[in-house]
């Protein structure tokens, strides 16, 4: 697969702006030509941009763009595509008044890269109690860029979370919902379309032709055998020997508290995990500052740092932007990829 650059920004969304969705963009920003990075632009209200530039004593300056056919043309400038929302400044204390704003950047990114204009989106944290608070009815930017994909272009999608870093790649099965209400919401026809999902998505976003994948049991000992708990047995094991038949490589269900240590991740290349924090907590144990967030199963690629929007670092500049380095790097070359292949089949 052709990794290189894509010649068209990358549309940042600015999260958050009580977090430090902003001050790692600029971070990045500050060292994008000694990191080589992709060109990208970010959306956001362009005042609270400067505002924290200045409060991290950051010498950037702020130019507004139009259209993304203008970013980068003046490699000084860091360069914002302005919201029609205001955003105020105020590090630490997320605001729902903000909400129109945090939400408007997602659409926004997210239609450019759907018209051609952008080649990825990047999104920034999200405060989700701020956004709940303002009516936003959606778990998170996964599930709300499912919707939003679905309604621009008229095609069902079913969002998958991956967590992507140097020694680890895992998909929670199920993802936003209370632990409670797990063992309901897991069906063999669950892991199965996300198990499709995953191994497509690596196949022509990643160049992995027949990803190898490990599926977790939900229960103690993958359920010693039915002794604890039925669904390893009942649900579990019937969709991976379905997908076996289907010809994937694919093992399992495996014991969650021993397929993570280094023999065993050397097996996979994928962990399908029953719940969020089965899939989180050794991704961003192994490697929080490298680990990226993105989202299979839409039309549109769309990548974020691991982190969340860490309000008691806004505004301090000891907010390590690695994750959204790694974040902007991988969009790049997925973007890359998927432009180097249109190309080719035109
Ligand atoms: N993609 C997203 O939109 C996204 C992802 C995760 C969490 N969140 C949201 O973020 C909010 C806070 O969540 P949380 O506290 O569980 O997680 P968090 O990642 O914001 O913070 C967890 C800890 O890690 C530290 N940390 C986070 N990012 C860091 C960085 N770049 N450099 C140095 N240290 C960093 C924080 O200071 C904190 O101590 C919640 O509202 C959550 O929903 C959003
Ligand atoms: N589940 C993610 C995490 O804990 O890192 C986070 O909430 C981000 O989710 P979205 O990308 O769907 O907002």
């Amino acid at each position: 697969m052709s990794r290189r650059a894509s010649p068209l920004p990358l549309a940042v969304s600015v999260g958050e702006p009580s977090g430090v969705g902003v001050d790692v963009t600029l971070a990045a920003f500050e060292r994008r030509q000694v990191l080589d990075l992709p060109t990208f632009f970010l959306i956001a209200d362009p005042e609270m941009v400067a505002s924290r530039a200045e409060r991290l004593g950051l010498d950037v300056q702020v130019r507004t763009i139009g259209r993304p056919s203008e970013c980068g043309a003046d490699a000084r400038f860091f360069d914002v595509l302005p919201l029609v929302n205001h955003h105020s400044e105020a590090p630490g204390r997320p605001d729902p008044a903000n909400a129109a704003g945090t939400i408007e950047a997602i659409d926004r990114a997210t239609r450019l890269v759907l018209e051609g204009s952008a080649g990825a989106i990047v999104t920034n944290p999200i405060d989700k109690k701020a956004l709940y608070d303002a009516g936003f009815r959606h778990p998170g930017h996964t599930e709300y860029l499912a919707d939003l994909c679905t309604n621009l272009t008229g095609q069902a999608c079913q969002p998958v979370m991956l967590l992507t870093g140097p020694d680890l790649s895992c998909v929670p099965v199920t993802i936003h919902i209370p632990l409670a209400d797990v063992p309901a919401a897991l069906t063999s026809e669950l892991i199965l379309s996300t198990a499709r999902i995953v191994a497509r998505d690596l196949r022509a976003r990643f160049g992995l032709e027949r990803p190898r994948l490990a599926v977790s049991g939900l229960n103690p000992h993958a359920g010693e055998r039915g002794a604890i708990g039925h669904e390893d047995e009942n649900i579990i094991r019937p969709a991976v020997e379905i997908l076996r038949t289907e010809g994937f490589d694919v093992v399992g269900p495996l014991p969650g508290d021993t397929m993570f240590h280094p023999e065993a991740r050397a097996r996979y290349d994928v962990a399908l995990c029953m719940y969020h924090d089965q899939a989180l907590i050794p991704a961003k144990t192994l490697a929080f500052d490298e680990t990226v967030n993105v989202t299979l199963g839409l039309p549109i690629i769309r990548t974020s740092p691991d982190h969340g929007t860490a309000a008691d670092l806004a505004g301090t500049g000891t907010a390590r932007p690695n994750s959204f380095i790694a974040a902007l790097r991988l969009a790049g070359r997925m973007a890359g990829a998927t432009e180097a292949e249109q190309d080719a089949a035109a």
